[in-house]
This record gives C-alpha cells, sequence and structure tokens, in this order.
C-alpha cells in the first residue's frame, strides 16, 4: 500500500495493523473505498468481511465460486477471517452468508476428497476440524442466513451457527447427505447434528442422507426460521439485535457449558479422528464412490 494511501486512513485502522493487510489482500480501490464510506471491509481471496449496518455486527460471505464448496484454502480463510473479528473488540456478531447465487456452501470440496496424498488428505481434515472446533466454540454470536443450497459439509458450516435462518425457495435444499455419496459422516457431524434436530430425527435424516427442502428444515429444528429470500439479512439483523441484548460474558459462558463437551471429544481425539478419515478415503471402494459422484455432477449439465 502506497504511503500516500495509508496517510489517508483514519487513525483506527492505522491501531490495527491487520485492517491494512485486508488493504493489501482486496485490493487498493477495493479497500479504500471501504474506507471512505466510513465502513472498514476486509477480505481475502475467498471469504469477504464487511461490517453491518447495526453496530458490533460483521456480514461474512463465502465467495468460493461456483458453489463455496469448501477447500483447504476456503477452510483457512475463514477461520483467520473469525479470528480477526473475535480479536477486534467492536464485533460482537457475525452474520455468515453467501456471496454465490443460489449456494450457500456445497460442502467439502470434493477435489479434496479424491487421488490425494495421504500427506494432504490429513492436512485437508485437520483444517476441516478446525474449522469446526473455531466456529462451533466462537464467543461471538453467529447467525447463518442460509442463501442457498446447503449440502454436507455447507450444513455443517451452518450447524455451527447459534441461528439459523434459510430463504425459502424449494431449491434449497439442505441436510448432512453423505450416505448418499457412499461415505459416512464422522462422529462429530453427527454430534452437530443431533445436538440441533435430536436423537430420533438424526437416525432418519442421516442414514438416509436426507436434503431437506426449506418447509420440511424448518419442521425438523434444522433451521430456526425460513422467510422470503428479501427479508434473509434483514432478519438476521433483527435476530442478531435479540442476542446482542444479553450480556456477552454470561451468554458465553453460557454457551461454552452447552457446546464446550460435544467439542471436547473431538479434541481429545483429533489425530485418531484424522487417522480414521485417511484410512477410510484413501479406500479404493471410497475413492470410485466419489469419482463417480463427481462425474454425474458434472454430466447432470449435460
Ligand atoms: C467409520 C467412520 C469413518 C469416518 C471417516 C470420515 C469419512 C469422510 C467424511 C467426509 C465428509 C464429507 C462431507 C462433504 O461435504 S462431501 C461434499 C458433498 N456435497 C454434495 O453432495 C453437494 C454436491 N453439489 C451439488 O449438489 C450441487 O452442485 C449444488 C446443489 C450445490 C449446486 O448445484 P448447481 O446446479 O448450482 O451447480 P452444479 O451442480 O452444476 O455445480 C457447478 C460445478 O461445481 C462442481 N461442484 C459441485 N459441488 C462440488 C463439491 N462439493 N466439490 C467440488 N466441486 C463441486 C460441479 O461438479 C460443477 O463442476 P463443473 O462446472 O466442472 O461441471
Amino acid at each position: 500500500m502506497a504511503l500516500t494511501a495509508v496517510l489517508r486512513l483514519p487513525a483506527r485502522a492505522l491501531l490495527r495493523p491487520w485492517a491494512l493487510l485486508r488493504g493489501v489482500a482486496l485490493g487498493r480501490t477495493e479497500a479504500a473505498a471501504g474506507i471512505r464510506n466510513g465502513a472498514r471491509r476486509f477480505g481475502s481471496q475467498h471469504v469477504l468481511v464487511e461490517p453491518a449496518a447495526a453496530a458490533g455486527v460483521a456480514v461474512m460471505k463465502l465467495r468460493n465460486p461456483p458453489v463455496n464448496s469448501l477447500s483447504l484454502e476456503l477452510l483457512t480463510e475463514l477461520v483467520i477471517s473469525l479470528e480477526k473479528l473475535e480479536n477486534d473488540k467492536v464485533f460482537r456478531g457475525v452474520i455468515l452468508t453467501s456471496d454465490c447465487p443460489s449456494v450457500f456452501s456445497s460442502g467439502l470440496d470434493l477435489r479434496e476428497l479424491c487421488g490425494r496424498n495421504p500427506a494432504r488428505y490429513a492436512e485437508f481434515w485437520k483444517a476441516v476440524q478446525e474449522m469446526w472446533l473455531r466456529f462451533y466454540l466462537s464467543n461471538l454470536v453467529l447467525v447463518a442466513a442460509i442463501n442457498g443450497a446447503c449440502p454436507a459439509g455447507g450444513c455443517l458450516l451452518s450447524l455451527t451457527c447459534d441461528y439459523r435462518v434459510l430463504a425459502d425457495n424449494p431449491k434449497y435444499l439442505m441436510g448432512l447427505n453423505e450416505t448418499l455419496l457412499g461415505i459416512v459422516a464422522p462422529f462429530w457431524f453427527k454430534d452437530s447434528i443431533m445436538n440441533t434436530i435430536g436423537h430420533r430425527a438424526t437416525e432418519q435424516a442421516l442414514q438416509l442422507g436426507s436434503l431437506l427442502p426449506p418447509a420440511e428444515a424448518l419442521q425438523v429444528g434444522m433451521v430456526d426460521q425460513v422467510v422470503p429470500e428479501d427479508q434473509l439479512l434483514s432478519t438476521a439483523l433483527s435476530v442478531m439485535a435479540k442476542w446482542l441484548a444479553v450480556p456477552d460474558h454470561a451468554r458465553q459462558l453460557t454457551k461454552s457449558m452447552i457446546r464446550q463437551a460435544t467439542a471436547d471429544r473431538l479434541l481429545k481425539q483429533r489425530d485418531a479422528d484424522i487417522q480414521n478419515f485417511v484410512s477410510f478415503i484413501s479406500k479404493d471402494a471410497i475413492q470410485k464412490s466419489l469419482q463417480t459422484y463427481l462425474e454425474k455432477l458434472k454430466q447432470k449439465k449435460g
């Protein structure tokens, strides 16, 4: 960033060196535009973060076109962006949404699950674990504004949030559909959904790999609200206002009391979970099933 541009920055940006780094990542024009509007805006290649109209609230947008598949890069950038917001005392809540049309996130990037070597699988899985742990245990209030399809890992990401609002569109299917790919959702995916929709509903949803349309997702409790698409952000902001009316320390301790035990199950066996993943995903039969699924997805268009 040129010295003249630095000098034009407001004092509060200079007090936060990472705010300058964001500017570098965004490119000078975009960063400067954000600051000129009085709004601090930052981002990385795949995650855009901008302050919402409400004080203390940031909107975090996934932007890994075309379908926000959760690649190693996107997972890493999500964790870094959340950490930056947690370290910036200005922010108390985050609205998580998508910058890609009609898809919130297509789940884990299938290209990360096929044809890679064991070391890369291990690195990728560590990043999936890290994303889940950091979002699930975040001190901030996280509200998911789900503006598109939300299968598998995308659903998992939304389940880390404190509240989910889904836009009412029959194409916006949501759920943990791993079994339909011939793979198995690990225990902490299962814990996330079971803590949200309960034991019986999980037995069905997880074994069947159900992808639910909005009305059914609401009925089973996978989301807390379904609203017309043009009201998604305003609803997320109203929900956020309600959650932010509670004193942070009391809410944070309560959240941790409810969620820590679930997170500890993974924390106690992170390495074993990575080894399980690597040996499972490396099996010929699993690779074949994933390749077939990926090819079907590609052929869908033709
Ligand atoms: C004993 C126990 C041990 C346990 C050990 C662990 C086991 C492993 C656990 C792994 C858990 C996995 C979790 C996952 O998240 S797997 C990913 C599952 N995701 C899906 O099934 C969704 C697939 N995608 C779709 O259904 C559609 O793409 C979607 C509805 C999201 C959007 O549809 P749309 O029509 O808008 O777009 P297209 O389908 O045309 O897709 C556009 C291009 O994007 C590619 N694509 C789609 N999804 C993915 C993906 N997840 N990863 C990579 N690429 C993806 C698609 O192929 C198109 O590509 P092309 O343009 O090249 O054709």
